[in-house]
């Protein structure tokens, strides 16, 4: 690990079960910068995040992390129940149980974070309203303001600004330049080719495999010879 290295990814093979998805995977995050990992469906994205939050353990390979402290990690909206009674403020809430504990009482510091950060999402007018009574692109903020209510090192993303009206990505886009100026790591999986080249490093999945990893210019450049057997383009992004 070098000193601008956020995350090191060596040789990591992953997956669910007996089913592997990631191969072979060695790749270096950089440190206070916006990493985008592009790829077609399928092709191990969020498998690549969930190694990076720790919820997957590699099955070979290692994860070194640069960093103390559980990294944010933010799922995609549709990942999280629609049956959940919940709050829009308790569930920016759950982000401080990372460093609290989930049976400790929150503090005022705590409960001003909460605050902040619905704030900063814009999502402070919907504070009691329920989770499950929210547009997808409220949801998403919401979520997103759990992640930066954990204050993590390093956040993980996935797919956090799909299905929002360009408004809203470029909310998003502005919050997560802040989260980069005040020193945090941020990863975040997407579709969007603008999103991906406005990234300061790239990591380009095919199959399971890094086909590519750099500036976002010259890994999403030119199309990429065939791998296994399928080439990737632009277009399948
Ligand atoms: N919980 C799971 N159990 C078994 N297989 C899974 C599970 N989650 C994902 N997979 C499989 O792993 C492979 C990679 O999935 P992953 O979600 O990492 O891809 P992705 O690149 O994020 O895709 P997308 O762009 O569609 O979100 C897929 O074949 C998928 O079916």
């Amino acid at each position: 690990m070098e000193f601008g290295d956020a995350v090191v990814l060596s040789g990591v093979t992953a997956g669910y079960g007996r089913r592997t998805v990631l191969r072979d995977v060695s790749a270096r995050l950089p440190r206070r910068a916006v990493t985008a990992v592009v790829g077609p469906n399928g092709s191990g994205k969020s498998t690549l995040l969930g190694v990076l939050a720790g919820t997957i353990r590699p099955v070979r390979g290692t994860v070194e992390p640069g960093g103390a402290g559980r990294p944010g990690y933010v799922v995609q909206r549709d990942a999280v129940s629609d049956a959940l009674p919940i709050t829009v403020r308790d569930t920016v809430a759950m982000g401080r149980w990372a460093s609290r504990g989930p049976w400790r009482r929150l503090t005022a510091h705590d409960w001003a974070i909460v605050e902040s950060c619905m704030a900063e999402l814009d999502v402070s007018a919907l504070a009691a309203r329920r989770l499950s009574t929210l547009s997808g692109g409220q949801r998403q903020r919401v979520l997103l303001a759990q992640g930066l209510a954990q204050e993590p090192w390093l956040l993980l993303l996935d797919e956090p600004t799909t299905g929002l009206d360009a408004a809203a990505r470029q909310h998003i886009a502005g919050v997560l330049d802040r989260e980069r100026a005040r020193g945090v790591t941020i990863v975040h999986v997407t579709h969007d080719l603008g999103a991906a080249m406005a990234a300061d490093h790239c990591l380009l999945l095919d199959e399971g495999r890094l086909v590519a990893q750099g500036l976002p210019t010259s890994v999403l450049a030119a199309e990429t010879p065939p791998v296994g057997g399928v080439g990737w383009s632009r277009s399948m992004l």
